[in-house]
């Protein structure tokens, strides 16, 4: 059983180049100890209720240890699906708990960094918005390289945007290594369905995750129902996919391995001149 959450403190802490930075702090909603349930058993990327023993005990010895800001972990979460499924208020939601009721494109992609603190340990995950709209997929697929999580958005109330799903992860995966990336498949809009009708779309969505090797999830970002348990459920698993990565590279705890903050700063301000062209254009 792990301790309890510590009082989260902002602390002064030496980077590299021995300046004083204050890290941002995590809110205590972005805390997580326990393992996060999937949402059905039936299509589920892990079934396990705890995490694994020796990722549990890194996290330990890197708890104990301060982290410069700029050397703390992420994931990079890549959103796609159709135009209108409802990706940015999913998003939005999560990140800044509000619903937009009126439909604004996406244009290109957008991003959100989002901390956690995960088993005493700082962790980001940043996510990807990207746009649904045809004309926008050769700005948004320039997005989809080095993802460690690619979710897949349908509408609950729209049964072809389920049937785009598949077509949409190739795209994704074609700009990543096979086998590399966590796969979600995440039904929104569960508000607009009635019972029966939501039951029958999770059965046809948890056979088509099951192809896809994905895990579903059925989400509002109206009512906000399992929006905050499936993005917790992503930054577990990525996180002890990093943590193990470091331990079969024999990275030691303190250093890390993978993306830093600091070198995907470089990729986001990239990202950000190029919506910034964009819109001048
Ligand atoms: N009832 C309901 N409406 C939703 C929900 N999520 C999104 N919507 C509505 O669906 C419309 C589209 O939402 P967006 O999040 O902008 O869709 P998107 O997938 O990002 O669209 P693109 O940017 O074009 O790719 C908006 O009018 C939202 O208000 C939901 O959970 N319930």
């Amino acid at each position: 059983m792990l301790p309890p959450p510590p009082p989260l403190q902002v602390t002064m802490q030496d980077n590299r180049n021995g300046m004083m930075s204050f890290p941002p702090p995590i809110s205590r909603d972005r805390v997580i100890w326990e393992f996060p349930k999937c949402y059905t058993p039936e299509a589920s990327l892990q079934m396990k209720k705890d995490w694994d023993s020796q990722a549990k005990e890194a996290c330990k010895d890197r708890a104990a240890r301060h982290q410069p800001w700029d050397r703390q972990k992420m994931s990079k979460v890549v959103v796609v699906g159709d135009l209108n499924v409802g990706k940015t208020c999913l998003i939005n939601r999560f990140c800044k708990d509000v619903f937009e009721r009126d439909y604004k494109a996406t244009i290109g992609v957008d991003f959100e960094i989002e901390r956690f603190e995960i088993s005493g340990v700082p962790f980001s995950l940043q996510i990807w918005d990207t746009a649904g709209q045809e004309k926008f997929k050769c700005i948004a697929s320039a997005y989809y390289r080095g993802a460690q999580i690619v979710v897949t958005v349908f509408d609950m109330a729209d049964i072809k945007s389920l049937d785009h799903t598949r077509q949409w992860l190739d795209e994704a995966m074609r700009e990543n290594e096979p086998g590399s990336c966590f796969i979600f498949l995440v039904g929104t809009k569960t508000d607009l369905l009635p019972c029966e009708e939501r039951q029958r779309t999770e059965r046809d969505a948890i056979r088509i995750a099951t192809e896809m090797h994905a895990e579903f999830w059925a989400v509002s970002a109206k009512t906000g129902e399992n929006v905050q348990g499936f993005f917790f459920r992503v930054a577990a698993l990525a996180f002890e996919k990093c943590m193990l990565r470091d331990m079969e590279n024999g990275v030691p705890a303190r250093i890390g391995y993978g993306d830093s903050i600091r070198s995907d700063c470089a990729n986001l301000e990239e990202a950000a001149n190029q919506n910034m062209k964009k819109n001048c254009c």
